[in-house]
Formats: structure tokens, sequence, C-alpha cells
């Protein structure tokens, strides 16, 4: 399918920064919108219901399943994660452009949907830093954070499969790269669109 917006998919282990980094990105780009997913998994500190997740009981998640109301969903780390259609493809048919923070096995689905979409890797300089951020981010309880590193190895092998990979060392650098792709995108969008128009120019069918 073929919208004028376009879809940026972002994935990364858990603690290698994707969501400060996507937060970052929106405060610099009001062209952007976030895709706000559904879980099964419960807030954690300020996470606020309806602005990082909707947050839902297995059986509400069973109903939106059941009623195909998913572009794509998953398994990770226990819980369920998806994205609603709601949440991006009226807004990208209207021209906006659509961040999603999902895992690898979303982020295949997306693409196999949306061929246009630009998926883009997430890793951490070492493991060392992956665990020291998601310790000083104090959220998780420690068998938690073990289990989000152990799925780490098995998330970071999926990074071949992605268009891009930023690695987050120094925050500001990862953020300019981010941006830099997320232009990029936008660039050949418009770059297909002229190509198209004068193809169709060159047959008399304009
Ligand atoms: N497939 C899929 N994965 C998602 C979705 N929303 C979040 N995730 C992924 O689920 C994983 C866990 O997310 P979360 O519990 O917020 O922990 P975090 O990675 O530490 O921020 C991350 O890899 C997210 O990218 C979604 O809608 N679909
Ligand atoms: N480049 C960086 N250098 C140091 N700390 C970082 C960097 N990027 C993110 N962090 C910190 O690492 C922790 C995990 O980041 P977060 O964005 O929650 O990761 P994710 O969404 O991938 O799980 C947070 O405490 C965040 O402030």
């Amino acid at each position: 399918m073929d919208y004028p917006g376009n879809l940026i998919v972002v994935a990364a282990p858990s603690g290698a920064g994707k969501s400060s980094l996507v937060k970052a990105l929106l405060e610099l780009d009001a062209q952007i919108q976030p895709s706000v997913s559904h879980t099964t998994r419960a807030p954690r500190g300020q996470e606020k219901h309806g602005r990082e997740y909707f947050f839902v009981p297995d059986a509400d998640f069973d109903a939106m399943v059941a009623a195909n109301g998913f572009v794509e969903w998953a398994h990770v780390h226990g819980r369920r994660y998806g994205t609603s259609k709601k949440a991006i493809e009226d807004r990208i048919a209207q021209g906006a452009d659509v961040i999603l923070e999902i895992d690898f096995q979303g982020a295949m689905q997306i693409k196999k949907t949306f061929a246009n979409a630009v998926l883009i890797f997430i890793l951490p300089p070492s493991w060392e830093e992956l665990r020291s951020r998601l310790e000083r981010r104090g959220e998780d309880a420690p068998e938690v954070i073990e289990l989000r590193l152990k799925n780490a190895a098995i998330e970071m092998a999926q990074a071949r499969n992605f268009d891009f990979v930023i690695i987050n060392e120094l925050f500001d650098r990862a953020v300019f790269d981010l941006k830099t792709i997320v232009h990029a995108q936008r660039l050949k969008y418009l770059a297909q669109v002229r190509a198209r128009a004068d193809t169709f120019k060159s047959l008399h069918i304009l």
C-alpha cells in the first residue's frame, strides 16, 4: 500500500534508549506523530493510559485480535503488544509521518504490509552499558531486567534485517542520526512522486 505519510519503525532491546530518542525526535519535528500501542503489561512509573500505551486486560486484547483491529501484534517479554489500525492508517493517509516503537517481530510484519516503511534498529554501545541503563532507569525488578537482557541477545541478532542501525552512545549524535533518516525518507517519497509524474508525462497520460 502506498500512502503520502511515512511510517518510521524503531526497534531496540530494552534499555538501548529508543523511547528517549523518539521523544527527542518528536520534540524537534512537529510533522511526526507517535503511534500509541496496546499492551497487556502493567503501567510503570509515570506512564499514563493513552500516552505511552493503552494498558488493557487480556480479554480486551483478545477481542481486538478477533476483530482484526491490529496491523501487527506480538508476544514480547511474556506480554502482548500491538499496533492498532486506528493508530496509523488514517494518519499516514492524510500525509502525517507516524513513528512506531515496536519489537523486531512487529517491525517485520509492518514491512510486509507497508513496503515503504523505514526500519531502524537502535543498538547500545556495549552489554555493560545496556545493563547499567536498565539499572539506572530504576523502573524494573531485577528478574525483569535479567529477562530483558536475555532477550536482548535474540533481538540484537535481528539488527541486520533493518534498513538502518544507529548506535546510541552519545545521545545527541543518535538523535541527529534519527532525524537524518526521517528527512531522507521524506525526500525519497518526494523523489518517487516526481519520478512517477515524469514517466506519466512522457507517456502523455498526464
Ligand atoms: N510488536 C510490537 N511490539 C511492541 C509494541 N509496543 C511496544 N513494543 C515492544 O515491546 C517491548 C517492550 O516494551 P516496554 O515494555 O515498553 O519496555 P522497554 O523496551 O523497556 O521500553 C519493546 O521492544 C517495544 O518496542 C507493539 O505495538 N507491537
Ligand atoms: N545515549 C545515552 N547515554 C546514556 N544514557 C542514555 C542514553 N540514551 C538513553 N539513556 C538512558 O537509558 C535509560 C533507558 O532508556 P529508554 O529510552 O527508557 O530505553 P528503551 O525505551 O529502549 O527501553 C534511560 O534512563 C535513559 O535516560
